[in-house]
């Protein structure tokens, strides 16, 4: 080998060592500096929709700001490392069924595991708190909270405060944007079957333009009674769309009547109306490598986050591909936002759309289904660096996803799409 010719390899082997090492830092375990450990309180947060994280920021402010307490989600923390803390609050919320939220699913595993191995004394100079957030409404009221609680308990920590349950109507309210006045500018129905109707919503306001981002909600109270439970509906539009666009399932009761929000935005309120709406910032749905490959599966309504991240990303000349798993009753739902669809797949902004169809004569199929038929492309596709956003009802479809994915990207991969919030879920 001559001189340059080596220069050349010892140039190209730094080269690789140098964007090696950068991969690893990026996508490492995560290990929090310890000097981010050595104020005296620690606000640590595990929140899918953002309420918790909002709840998390303001009890860091309330405990003197960022130079007395810091400010971490669970999934930036290992266990271990609570045994340096000397004051935790924790303010967590509840998802699944009674399960943590996705950003606090490692740290809660590894807990557990702690607790049958280590000393019950492993944390006996930490006092702690827990804040639960959660909806009495479920079966398991703040279950993740509750076990959290117990868990902490049995490895010594100090409970110096009994465990604080809040229901979501409760503590949704102060944590957002101010709620604004918007109007109802269009309405179609999407779908012609005679069942629950599908709907896609504009609407419009002279209040002053919000920012949002695509992944974030609407908080909206039926009928505009602000004592009435808000319901949580996906923005469907971008904020440089300028307006707001909802896709609304009609919910049906087991009386067969509409359900109050979805019938009364469906039906009831007339078009120019005024309807009072807050914007949630929902982090964990937000997308921000827009090179990176993007897998969006969703079924029905859930199309209205897909639609947002789509909208987003035809801003941007560089974003990376884009694949949609798609489903739905019958071919004929969503028309003209089908025809939308297609013409983001002339422009290059989706590259690949496959639907599934679950009352197809031919072919009745689920998205899990074609999930599982392509397994080998979307474990290429998704790599060590892509994406991936879910967006439809939590029962069937979220859980029947999640577990397929896992199965098909391995257990490894799986956990690190996870770990490195590239895996972002909006169910309901
Ligand atoms: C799919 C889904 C499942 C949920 N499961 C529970 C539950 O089992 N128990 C509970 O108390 N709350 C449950 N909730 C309610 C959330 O905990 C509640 O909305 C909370 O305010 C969300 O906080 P976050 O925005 O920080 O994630 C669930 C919410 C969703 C969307």
């Amino acid at each position: 080998m001559n001189g340059v010719s080596g220069g050349i390899a010892l140039v190209l082997c730094l080269s690789w060592l140098v964007w090696t090492a950068g991969l690893w830092w990026k996508h490492r375990s995560p290990r929090v500096a310890n000097d981010r450990l050595q104020l005296p309180v620690l606000v640590a947060y595990a929140s899918q929709t953002g309420s918790a994280r909002a709840l998390a920021v303001q009890q860091q402010q309330a405990l003197g700001g960022p130079e007395h307490a810091s400010l971490m989600a669970l999934s930036e923390l290992v266990p271990k490392q609570l045994a340096q803390v000397k004051k935790a609050v924790f303010v967590v919320s509840t998802y699944g069924d009674g399960e943590p939220p996705d950003n606090g699913r490692r740290f809660y595993h590894d807990l557990r595991a702690l607790s049958q191995s280590s000393s019950k004394e492993l944390f006996s100079s930490l006092d702690y708190e827990v804040v639960a957030l959660g909806d009495r409404s479920y079966p398991k009221f703040c279950q993740f909270g509750d076990d959290l609680y117990q868990q902490l308990a049995s490895l010594g920590a100090k409970a110096i405060a009994p465990l604080t349950k809040l229901d979501q109507s409760q503590s949704a309210q102060s944590l957002n944007q101010p709620e604004q006045i918007w109007r109802l500018t269009y309405r179609e129905r999407l779908n012609t079957q005679a069942d629950a109707g599908l709907f896609h919503l504009r609407l419009n306001t002279q209040q002053g333009m919000p920012k949002w981002r695509a992944g974030d909600l609407v908080a909206i109270h039926p009928n505009n009674d602000s004592s009435a439970a808000p319901r949580r509906y996906s923005i469907a539009s971008a904020s440089v769309d300028g307006e707001i666009s909802l896709i609304v399932r009609q919910h049906i009761t087991e009386r067969g009547e509409l359900g109050l929000c979805s019938g009364w935005l469906t039906q009831q309120v007339a078009l120019d109306s005024g309807i009072n709406l807050q914007i949630i910032e929902n982090s964990s749905c937000h997308i921000d490598d827009r090179a990176a490959p993007l897998l969006l599966i969703g079924a029905g309504s859930g199309l209205a986050g897909i639609r947002g991240h789509l909208a987003e990303r035809a801003q941007h000349t560089k974003a990376g591909p884009a694949w949609l798993i798609y489903g739905e009753r019958a071919p004929d739902a969503g028309q003209s936002l089908h025809t939308e669809l297609a013409l983001w797949q002339q422009r290059g902004v989706l590259n690949t759309l496959d639907c599934a169809f679950s009352r197809d004569t031919d072919k009745p199929a689920y998205v899990q289904d074609i999930v599982r038929e392509q397994a080998t492309k979307i474990a290429d596709f998704i790599g060590t660096g892509g994406h991936v956003y879910v967006c439809g009802r939590y029962e069937g479809m979220g859980t029947a996803v999640d577990a397929i994915l896992r199965e098909v990207l391995g257990a490894q991969t799986y956990q690190q799409l996870m770990e490195q919030g590239r895996y972002h879920r909006d169910l309901y």
